[in-house]
């Protein structure tokens, strides 16, 4: 067998025939699709096993059950003789099961070292235990990455910032780092060079030293030949058998996988002659029909140089263009099937303006069956299809706009062995028709059976060509090494433009509040040129005590957006009221007056109702939107039922909390309770964990996190600061208004204030400060145009044109601080 670079099998520790995993019987279904029909298989200690299939035979389903994301709906699972059967993520990895799942799992806006050990810490204590302490975590993420990647990025940047491969092996690390027993890794090497990949093995090695085991999917024959002792094959979700290393050929492989059908492997035909030039320049003479190949290590820029081919093109060139990121760059979650296919050509299915599904539908059907495309309906969820089968959508979506020029990243990444071939006649076809493609191809094999020529990259630029007749596996892969030996990973980062440019763009994309803080000084300026009285300490006090409520509701409205998955309260302003009204009527009007009962009666109230939204929508799965309507309107009623007119009253602490205490502004005072909360909070793992759900719930959830709690959680902590608001309210008016009218601003201000701090609505990234300073910013607009006696209409509209302007700021500055980083 021909391997590049052999990973020679480490002598193992464990008794060969050790049963770790047993599966038996398996079985899966989604609706009426029948993802696992019986699926067994055994996995000794000591061993790598693979598990091949066509795309859609349930591979991913079976490492989704062991992984704990799904419950089979029939079949046993042991685990070293016991019988398990876990119920999420989280339990999964505590019984020794780590798994690399086939999409890349990080949260972009979080530093490489808090991805990595995502999921091992608490709500607010962080794990304990040898080598977890943050020094160790540092020293040991680094050492795992290295090992990877022979070079350790920065830990501290945002992963988004990182290539797909990098990314790919934080996952890995992630798993790694968790020393399991039983390693599943569902075709995590599909974006590593060979480099890594050989890195990774050597790491796969180590652990089956142990007496570990690891489940390793791949459609790379070479991967399966260089690293499986066994393999077993899943065909239409049934296991139709396991083969010893020796008996694992291709052929017999094929065989088993289709059930009878063998391998049709497209003959490297006779080629007709390149046409005309279709594209020129970067080194680069492109011809209507050749397939050009783009080869090297990963990072070598040959990524770069793909997506800067399209610039070339003469205006009136067709350009179609395949992503190499499935889920961030091709596909649109929440649409169809059809619908993904049809997205960048819909105008072929008009019929006087009206789309007609019938030729949409007679379209895909052509690709359909060309890519052999398995799937239920076309109407239903893309998400509903397996990996392999949604990246033939996404081709033939590209191919259906009928290009002269087709620039293809990696474009059979997770695509089954039989399929491959297809792809490749298709292609093939495409080139003799006279399209001329350009393919970026992790898989050596690829360039061998399919280009025309092959540029190698390296050091960011194309370093060699070779010619059909010059293509082997040996010279491609010396080629990739270079004349002088070894590349090194730092060549990576030289291929890279230079991060230092962006770094003012990175540290505002990462400093949310920074904007917002700018403005807020700017409009302090103004307020104080136009109205010198400003500056005057009786008018701070005024100020801090008319900007505790509104800062205090734009900060409790910020963890449910924190948390993502569309999390907004929008009960926190109604709220805020029902506790003044519980203060003003029930405390006070039965001479209830002592502070420590009404502050912490107020902020259980709040945190109380928190929790019930939280625990409707993360429990209960209702909309976020919809259940804090729903609680908007009880609190409402109950406020307006308790205080149909407004009710009066105070004690001397409420009082003083209006204007001072011991001589600080009461409203400092209650803006900076949260906010030293939130510092104390940062100090534990709650507030990663929370911005980690909102940057990916799924990467958060299969990495162990609780995603339902800390989500509850956030929710929570927002009721009980917008308790502080009902107590900031009843201290500035010494009374309680339940008037719908006094209500209804406070909520769609707190949610600007929110956006204008740069917190992101999407969630994952911001915080509290930001949205203090949001409020202010708010707060400051409408006082200088009050000031300037400019009508209340042109405070919205300016507020309003400053919150278009800081949000695109802000998304702007995370896209450049993206671009920088890479
Ligand atoms: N959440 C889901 N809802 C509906 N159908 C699903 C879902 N997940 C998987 N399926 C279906 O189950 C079948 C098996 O899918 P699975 O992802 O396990 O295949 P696979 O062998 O991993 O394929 P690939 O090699 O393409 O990754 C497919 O027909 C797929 O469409």
């Amino acid at each position: 067998m021909d391997t590049m670079t052999p990973t020679e099998p480490a002598p193992s520790t464990a008794n060969a025939t050790t049963l770790l995993l047993t599966v038996d019987g398996l079985a899966k279904s989604f609706g009426p699709t029948k993802a696992l029909r019986s699926c067994s298989l055994e996995l000794r200690g000591g061993e790598v096993h693979a598990l091949m299939g066509e795309n859609g035979s349930g591979k991913s389903t079976l490492v989704k059950i062991l992984a704990g994301v799904h419950r089979p709906d029939a079949g046993r699972i042991e685990l070293a003789g016991s019988v398990v059967s876990p119920r999420g993520p989280r339990e999964a990895i505590a019984s020794g099961v780590a798994t690399v799942f086939q999409e890349v799992q990080c949260v972009a806006q979080q530093s490489v070292l808090d991805n990595l050990w995502l999921g091992t810490d608490g709500v607010l204590r962080r794990a304990r235990g040898a080598g977890l302490g943050p020094e160790e975590r540092r020293a040991r993420a680094g050492r795992v990455l290295t090992d990877l990647l022979g070079t350790c990025p920065d830990l501290d940047a945002p992963a988004g910032s990182l290539s797909l491969s990098e990314r790919q092996a934080v996952a890995i690390a992630r798993s790694l780092l968790r020393e399991p027993e039983v390693l599943i890794l569902d075709e995590a090497t599909s974006a590593l060079d060979v480099a890594t990949r050989d890195r990774l093995f050597a790491a796969c090695r180590a652990l089956t030293a142990r007496g570990g085991a690891v489940l390793f999917i791949s459609h790379r024959m070479d991967e399966v030949e260089q690293i499986a002792e066994r393999v077993t094959v899943l065909r239409s979700g049934e296991s139709v058998g396991t083969l010893e290393k020796h008996e694992a050929d291709i052929a017999t492989l094929v065989h088993l996988m289709t059930g009878g059908e063998a391998l049709v492997q497209s003959a490297a035909a006779e080629r007709p002659e390149p046409g005309a030039v279709v594209l020129e320049g970067h080194g680069l003479n492109l011809r209507a029909g050749e397939i050009i190949g783009l080869a090297g290590l990963e990072g070598q820029g040959q990524d770069h140089y793909l997506r800067s081919l399209s610039k070339l093109a003469d205006a009136g060139t067709r350009v179609g263009y395949v992503a190499r990121d499935r889920r961030e760059e091709s596909i649109f979650p929440p649409l169809s099937i059809r619908e993904n296919f049809t997205a960048s050509t819909l105008g072929q299915d008009a019929r006087a303006g009206l789309i007609s599904t019938s030729r949409a539908r007679a379209r895909f059907d052509a690709y359909r069956e060309r890519l052999k495309i398995r799937l239920g309906r076309d109407g239903d969820a893309i998400t509903t299809l397996s990996g392999g089968n949604q990246q033939k959508v996404v081709i033939a979506r590209a191919l259906a706009g009928d290009p002269q020029v087709l620039l293809l990243n990696d474009p059979t990444r997770g695509i089954d062995i039989g399929a491959k071939h297809d792809v490749y006649a298709l292609l093939r076809d495409l080139a003799a028709s006279g399209m001329a493609i350009v393919m970026l191809s992790t898989e050596v094999d690829e360039h061998l059976e399919l280009m025309d020529r092959v540029l190698v990259f390296r050091e960011g630029e194309p370093a060699a060509e070779l010619d059909r007749a010059s293509l082997s596996r040996s010279a491609l892969v010396t080629e990739f090494f270079g004349p002088a030996g070894a590349q090194t990973p730092e060549a990576e980062a030289q291929a890279r433009p230079a991060a230092d440019r962006g770094a003012v763009v990175r540290f505002l994309a990462e400093h949310t509040w920074v904007v917002p803080a700018v403005l807020t000084v700017g409009l302090l300026i103004a307020n104080v040129v136009v109205q010198h009285s400003f500056l005057a300490w009786h008018s701070w006090i005024l100020t801090f005590a008319e900007l505790a409520t509104p800062g205090l509701a734009a900060m409790a409205s910020t963890p449910a957006i924190l948390g993502g998955g569309g999390g907004i309260d929008i009960s926190i302003a109604p709220l805020f009221v029902m506790v003044s009204v519980v203060i003003e009527v029930m405390l006070l009007g039965n001479s209830i007056t002592s502070a420590a009962v009404i502050i912490p009666v107020a902020v259980l109230v709040g945190a109380a109702v928190g929790a019930l939204n939280g625990v409707l929508i993360n429990y209960g799965r209702y909309q976020a939107v919809v259940a804090t309507l729903c609680m908007n309107f009880i609190l409402s009623g109950l406020a307006l039922g308790y205080a149909p007119s407004p009710a009066s009253g105070t004690s001397g602490w409420l009082t003083s909390l209006g204007s001072t205490v011991a001589g600080i502004p009461g409203g400092l005072i209650l803006l900076a309770i949260p906010l030293i909360a939130w510092a104390l909070l940062a100090r534990t793992p709650f507030v990663r964990t929370l911005c980690a759900v909102g940057g990916s719930e799924i990467t958060a959830y299969t990495a162990g996190v609780n995603v339902p709690l800390i989500r509850t959680l956030g929710y929570t902590l927002g009721g009980a600061i917008a308790g502080l608001a009902g107590i900031a309210i009843t201290a500035q008016l010494h009374q309680a208004e339940a008037d719908t009218g006094f209500v209804t601003p406070f909520i769609l201000m707190a949610i600007a204030a929110v956006a204008l701090g740069g917190t992101s609505l999407g969630g994952g990234r911001g915080g509290l400060l930001g949205s203090l300073l949001g409020a202010a910013v708010i707060f400051l607009i409408e006082n200088l145009l009050g000031a300037l006696h400019i009508s209340s209409f042109w405070s919205q509209a300016v507020y309003g044109a400053t919150l278009i302007a800081a949000v695109l700021f802000a998304a702007r500055t995370a896209t450049l601080g993206k671009k920088a980083a890479r």
